[in-house]
C-alpha cells in the first residue's frame, strides 16, 4: 500500500487500534534486532537476580520497541521489563508505518473514545531470556501488551524463530488481538477433547508446581520456556492449559498474553480465578500465580482441582 494512503488511513483512527497497529510493526522489528544479535554472537548477559537473565538483545529489542512507541503516542504510559531509561534510536530501527491490516478494521465500539491516560502499555522485550541464552530459539517471544482501564484487552506476540528449524532465515510470525476485534497472524484451534495437556515452566520449577500437576492428574505436561510461547500452545490447542504457581511472572510477561486469549475465547486469571489488574501503579508481580485456558476448556472446573494447600499460598486479590 503506498504510504501516504497508510498514513491517511492511520491518522482516522482511534487511539487503542493505532496503537495495536503500531505496536505489531515495532515488535517485528524487534524481533529482527533479536535474530542479528544472536548472529553476531555477542550476548552481553547480565545477571538481574536468582535465575534471571537480561542479553544486549532484551536492551536493544526494548530500546526498539518503547523509543518507537513514545514518539508517536507520547502521552501514552509505556511499562518496560528493562527499565524506563531512555536510548537513542539507531534510524534503521525507526518503524514509520503500523500495520496495515489492522489499521484496515472496523473498530469495536468499546474503544472508540479511549483517552491515552486509559492505557497502559506493558513491554517485554524477550520473553524466555534464559532459553535464548540456551539455544531454545522457539520458545522466544516479543510481548507487547495493551490494557485500558487496568483491563488487558489485547496486544502482540511476536515469535522471532517461529519454524526456524524448517525454514532458512525465518522472519518469524507476529500475531495479534484485540478483544471485540478478533485476532490475526494465526488460527485459534481446539484442544483435544478426552484428554489434559498442562504446559508449565521449565526454568523456574518449584515443589509448589510439582505438587499441583499431581493434583490435576494431566495426561501430558509440556515444559517449555516464556509466558508468551506457552500461551501460544494454548491458543493453538496443544496445550488444554498453562499452569504456573507461582510468583516469578510479572505484568509484562502476562499482558498481551492474556489480551489475546481473551480476545480468541480462552481465559487467564489467577489461582482464585481472578483477572489481574494493568493500572500504571499497580505492583509488577503477578503474586496470586496463573492459570491461563483454551477456549474450549472450563477454567473454573479445572481452578477446582487445584488442591486448598495450594490456592491458600496465594494472597487474595484486594477488591477496591
Ligand atoms: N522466578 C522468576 N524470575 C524472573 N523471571 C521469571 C521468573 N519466573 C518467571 N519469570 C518470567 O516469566 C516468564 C515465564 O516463566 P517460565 O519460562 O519459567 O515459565 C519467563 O520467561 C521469565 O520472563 P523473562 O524471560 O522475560 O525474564
Ligand atoms: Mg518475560
Amino acid at each position: 500500500m503506498p504510504l501516504r494512503t497508510l498514513y491517511n488511513m492511520a491518522q482516522n483512527k482511534p487511539l487503542v487500534q493505532k496503537l495495536l497497529a503500531s505496536s505489531y510493526t515495532a515488535a517485528t522489528k524487534a524481533g529482527k534486532i533479536i535474530r542479528d544479535i544472536m548472529s553476531a554472537g555477542e550476548l552481553g548477559i547480565v545477571e538481574k537476580g536468582i535465575n534471571d537473565l537480561q542479553t544486549e538483545a532484551d536492551r536493544s529489542a526494548q530500546c526498539c520497541i518503547i523509543s518507537n512507541l513514545t514518539r508517536e503516542f507520547p502521552k501514552v504510559t509505556i511499562i518496560g521489563e528493562e527499565g524506563q531509561s531512555q536510548c537513542d534510536l539507531p534510524s534503521d530501527w525507526v518503524v514509520p508505518d503500523g500495520d496495515a491490516e489492522i489499521l484496515g478494521k472496523q473498530c469495536p465500539e468499546e474503544y472508540l473514545n479511549v483517552k491515552d491516560e486509559d492505557i497502559v502499555v506493558w513491554v517485554d522485550p524477550l520473553d524466555g531470556t534464559s532459553e535464548y541464552t540456551q539455544g531454545l530459539l522457539d520458545h522466544v517471544t516479543v510481548l507487547i501488551g495493551l490494557s485500558v482501564k487496568g483491563r488487558a484487552v489485547g496486544g502482540i506476540i511476536h515469535q522471532p524463530y517461529y519454524n526456524y528449524k524448517s525454514v532458512k532465515n525465518t522472519e518469524g510470525r507476529t500475531m495479534w488481538g484485540l478483544v471485540g476485534m478478533g485476532v490475526g497472524g494465526f488460527t485459534p484451534l481446539d484442544a483435544p477433547k478426552d484428554k489434559l495437556i498442562i504446559t508449565t515452566t521449565r526454568s523456574h520449577n518449584s515443589p509448589v508446581v510439582v505438587q499441583t500437576l499431581e493434583a490435576l492428574k494431566p495426561d501430558e505436561v509440556v515444559r517449555v520456556g516464556g509466558a508468551g510461547h506457552k500461551v501460544l500452545l494454548v491458543l493453538e490447542g496443544q496445550a488444554h492449559a498453562y499452569l504456573y504457581p507461582s510468583s516469578g511472572c510479572k505484568k509484562w510477561d502476562t499482558c498481551a498474553p492474556e489480551g489475546i486469549l481473551e480476545a480468541a475465547g480462552g481465559k487467564l486469571v489467577d489461582v482464585h480465578g481472578d483477572h489481574y489488574d494493568y493500572h500504571k501503579e499497580v505492583e509488577h508481580p503477578n503474586t496470586r500465580g496463573i492459570l491461563a485456558t483454551n477456549r474450549t476448556v472450563d477454567n473454573a472446573a479445572l481452578l477446582k482441582k487445584i488442591p486448598e494447600s495450594v490456592v491458600s499460598k496465594f494472597p487474595k486479590k484486594q477488591k477496591v
